[in-house]
């Protein structure tokens, strides 16, 4: 008889839940005026998994403390903090303190950031505050969100905060309308010298003919960036009667058909607009993408608006083209250090319209409101789903409010910036299966008893599906593997990344299968190479340990271990003994496990041909003693065991 070994993991679980309803779980919280359109009414509102750590699992910070029972006044201590470092409306506010002890503390320094980061599991901000390495470094691992109250995320790190495994959540929709009314503000103050009419009557000037304007009917306007804003400034600047063209790359051509614009590529767009409006996002690739080569090729007496980021125009060449005349006038609400310096050239240039980074502050997008759109007349015959949401204002501070509140839940955390996220259907659909994912990986690490170290992971998902996006699956397989391993905490968001500092590679392969594609997977298999199993009846023919299991009814089931068939529950703690076939003995198994009051949920076995040899696989709902473990191994047709805690 092979020599016993008994090896147990204490491991973590994940926990799912749907999305709960804010107005339903707060009632008399929110005004009536404020509307949770998104979450009501689109479909196609899109949500990502974040796994929350057991109780107890001590070598792993929890992120997720349990969620508030009906009282909120549940002890402050059980819940999660959150660091409100900007300002942020009193609804959201209102919904984080039901889950969290909400910390405001607005104009930080750097240095008191880092302090008090290391104290709060969520932290919020807007543009003002700066949220790189230091900040994930001098939390200790506590801080596990961060909640941009907007929409750019250029002033939070990602690469640093995907390291720390840290979700970043912003508030991409409720601004939007706010910052698409400020480009044309600023588009028709620019236009008739409005500030510098006003300036010039405050000092007690009368100057008409200094100030004649331009009309902006029948000009043509490139859009850069043709997305939420950009597109709602194209809207608007069409019923301005301005001819619009647009650039952007990956902009949708059909929502710009549908509002009547044309898509262009970059050097058409600049060399042939009147005015330039700028709504893309600031990141390597748009940085000072208005540079001297760009303001060259453009037509001379050319208007800029910026309402996106400071950092998408090099300055100093924006100021020598207003210098030289090729630009006529710019309106500027970002910059690319904010506030700029009082003595900022472009500041101070008197063709130059400045607000300090006012587009995302209106009451409606900041305290919220609601809109009738019956009243609304703005091109009624062209209404889409889409714009019917930017219509139903909801404001900032309950989108990141809300999204904060759920990832810190562990449940489903709304517009994941650093983490793939996956339409709530479709989730809905995988949830089963993403169990199933994690744990086959946390079953496969615990059969490796030593060799090279895990490296590579084989991955088969097999499905009649042609489509099948595999990230959730694959992170939650990652998850699996490396926790049992190392003291990390693995998510959707730092899985990948930290697969790849361990030198873990996950290889993944689809098998397509004929017939109903029902249900998106029939099976997933995980397979580790190179290395030795302390249950040598889990490695494959070619010598790799090997699980595979699928979803019944909603469970997943382990129905494969190594070469063996098996058809188990993957639900509390499972024993795999291999045996020579022979009668009696589940019943021989069932009574040590009976007399040792280990209670048995299903019993069953694999085996090659009768009276040869099998695999036996037992559920328990308790843990055993190693004692009860050991009297199973003296079962003289017992050949080997391993007990496993799912
Ligand atoms: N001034 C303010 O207070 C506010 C500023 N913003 C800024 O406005 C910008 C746009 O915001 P949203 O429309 O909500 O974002 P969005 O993500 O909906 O749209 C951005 C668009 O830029 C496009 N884009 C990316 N790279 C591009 C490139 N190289 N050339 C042309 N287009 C490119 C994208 O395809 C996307 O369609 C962001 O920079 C955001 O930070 C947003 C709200 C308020
Ligand atoms: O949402 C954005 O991208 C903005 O620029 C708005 O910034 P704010 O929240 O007003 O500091």
């Amino acid at each position: 008889m092979a020599s016993l070994k008994i090896h147990s993991l204490k491991t973590p679980s994940l926990s799912l839940s749907s999305k709960w309803n804010l107005r339903s779980s707060f009632p008399g919280t929110f005004p009536n005026n404020i509307r949770f359109s998104r979450s009501q009414q689109q479909s196609h509102r899109f949500f990502v998994v974040t796994a929350a750590p057991a109780p107890g699992s001590s070598s792993k910070k929890p992120i997720v403390p349990a969620a508030p029972t009906s009282s909120p006044s549940s002890s402050s201590s059980k819940k999660p903090t959150v660091l409100v470092a900007e300002k942020l409306g009193e609804a959201g506010l209102a919904l984080l303190r039901h889950h969290a002890n909400v910390d405001c503390c607005y104009n930080l320094s750097p240095e008191e950031l880092r302090i008090k980061v290391a104290h709060c599991d969520a932290l919020i901000v807007r543009s003002a505050t700066k949220v790189n390495r230091t900040v994930f470094e001098s939390s200790g691992g506590r801080l596990k969100v961060i909640g941009r109250a907007g929409v750019g995320i250029d002033n939070v790190d990602l690469a640093a905060a995907t390291e720390h495994g840290c979700l970043v959540v912003n508030a991409p929709t409720a601004n939007t309308i706010a910052a698409a009314e400020h480009g044309i503000a600023l588009l028709t103050a620019m236009a008739r010298n409005v500030a510098q009419a006003d300036a010039s009557m405050k000092s007690g000037k009368w100057q008409r003919s200094k100030n004649v304007g331009v009309s902006l009917v029948g000009k043509r306007i490139a859009v850069l960036g043709f997305g939420k804003v950009g597109s709602e400034v194209a809207r608007r600047a069409k019923g301005l009667g301005m001819h619009v063209i647009a650039h952007d790359p990956y902009a949708p051509a059909d929502l710009a058909h549908v509002i009547g614009v044309e898509l262009v590529g970059l050097k058409e767009a600049i060399a042939t607009a009147d005015f330039i409006s700028l709504h893309m996002p600031l990141t390597p690739a748009t940085s000072k993408m208005l540079n001297a080569e760009a303001f060259s090729k453009m037509k001379k007496g050319v208007r800029i608006i910026n309402v996106a980021r400071g950092g998408v125009i090099d300055e100093d060449a924006l100021w020598r083209a207003l210098n030289g005349g090729i630009v006529a006038q710019a309106a500027l609400d970002v910059f690319s250090e904010e506030p700029p310096s009082k003595d900022n050239k472009l500041v101070q240039h008197e063709k130059v319209t400045v607000t300090p980074h006012l587009g995302a502050s209106t009451m409606e997008a900041q305290v919220g409101c609601s809109i009738d759109i019956s009243t609304f007349s703005l091109f009624p015959d062209k209404v889409t789903k889409r714009s019917i949401g930017m219509f139903l204002q909801e404001e900032v501070a309950i989108e990141i409010a809300e999204a904060v509140v759920g990832a810190l839940k562990g449940e489903l955390a709304a517009t994941a910036v650093n983490a793939p996220m996956v339409p709530a259907e479709v989730l809905n659909e995988l949830k089963p299966y993403v169990k199933l994912a994690e744990k086959l990986g946390r079953l496969a690490v615990q059969l490796v008893s030593g060799g090279r170290g895990v490296k590579t992971v084989k991955v088969s998902y097999t499905s009649s599906r042609a489509e099948l996006d595999t990230r959730l699956l694959r992170a939650m397989i990652t998850k699996g593997i490396i926790e049992p391993i190392c003291n990390v905490y693995v998510n959707l968001v730092n899985a990948d990344y930290t697969a790849k500092q361990r030198g873990l590679r996950i290889m993944e392969e689809r098998i397509y299968l004929d017939g109903s594609s029902e249900s998106p997977l029939e099976s997933i298999e995980v397979q580790i190479a190179n290395v030795e199993s302390k249950f040598a009846s889990a490695k494959s023919s070619v010598g790799e340990i090997s699980v595979k299991g699928r979803v019944k009814d909603g469970i997943p089931r382990l129905t494969k271990v190594g070469s063996f068939g098996v058809d188990v529950s993957l639900e509390g703690s499972i024993i795999l003994c291999s045996q020579v076939d022979q009668p009696g003995m589940i019943g021989k198994v069932g009574s040590i496990l009976g007399e040792e009051n280990v209670n048995v949920s299903f019993m069953s076995v694999g085996r090659i041909a009768p009276r040869m040899h099998a695999v036996m696989a037992i559920g328990v709902d308790e843990q055993p003693r190693k004692e009860s473990l050991k009297r199973i191994g003296e079962v003289p047709a017992i050949e080997e065991l391993v007990f496993l805690k799912l």
